[in-house]
């Protein structure tokens, strides 16, 4: 038998040779399961400049890890204004409107609800940072209510 070579197998690795292999493999699979597949552009990055991610990836919340291993997913908290991606994974512990309900949109299209509550102003200063795409196609789950209360504009009428 050919493929039977007695004597030729190689001695068994000593245990610490093992455990040494080990920690090397875990290390990497930690490294790539922290990389987000989209990484937050410079503030300079202009929209249109925004690396596209299709609606179904934004939808699974950009699942895959990096490279695309889906065997490492790392699930990121992204939401969608104006089909700008934003991954607010990092930001969400610092909302002054609390965690929950950017997480209650997060895979989702948000676009009215944020400019409800939020100016030009917020979203230059502390939404900009977050950018990592752009996207298309992702429909909100609400329909958005009148905007109007009585005769006021209700929102954003200071900057439009
Ligand atoms: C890109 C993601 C977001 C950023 C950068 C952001 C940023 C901010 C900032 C800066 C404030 C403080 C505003 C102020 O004090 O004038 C705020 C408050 C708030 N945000 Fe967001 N936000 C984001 C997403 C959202 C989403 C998706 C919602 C859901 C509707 C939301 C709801 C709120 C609420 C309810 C407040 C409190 C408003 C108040 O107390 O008057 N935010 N956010």
């Amino acid at each position: 038998m050919g493929w039977l070579k007695i004597g030729t197998r190689k001695a068994p690795l000593l245990q610490t040779e093992f455990i040494q292999d080990l920690k090397a493999s875990t290390q990497h699979i930690e490294t790539l399961s922290l990389t987000p597949r989209y990484p937050s552009a410079t503030t300079d990055t202009k929209d249109k400049d925004l690396p596209f991610i299709p609606a179904t990836e934004v939808s699974q919340r950009i699942s895959a890890g990096a490279g695309g291993l889906r065997m490492f997913p790392a699930p990121r908290i992204v939401i969608v204004v104006d089909n700008i991606v934003y991954d607010c994974t990092d930001f969400i512990s610092e909302h002054p409107g609390g965690e929950q309900v950017i997480k209650s949109f997060a895979g989702g299209e948000c676009s009215w609800q944020f400019w409800r509550f939020h100016g030009k102003q917020d979203m230059e200063e502390f939404g900009k940072p977050l950018r990592v795409g752009r996207t298309e196609g992702l429909k909100n789950r609400f329909q958005e209510p009148n905007r109007y209360v009585g005769l006021r504009r209700w929102g954003n009428d200071v900057w439009d």
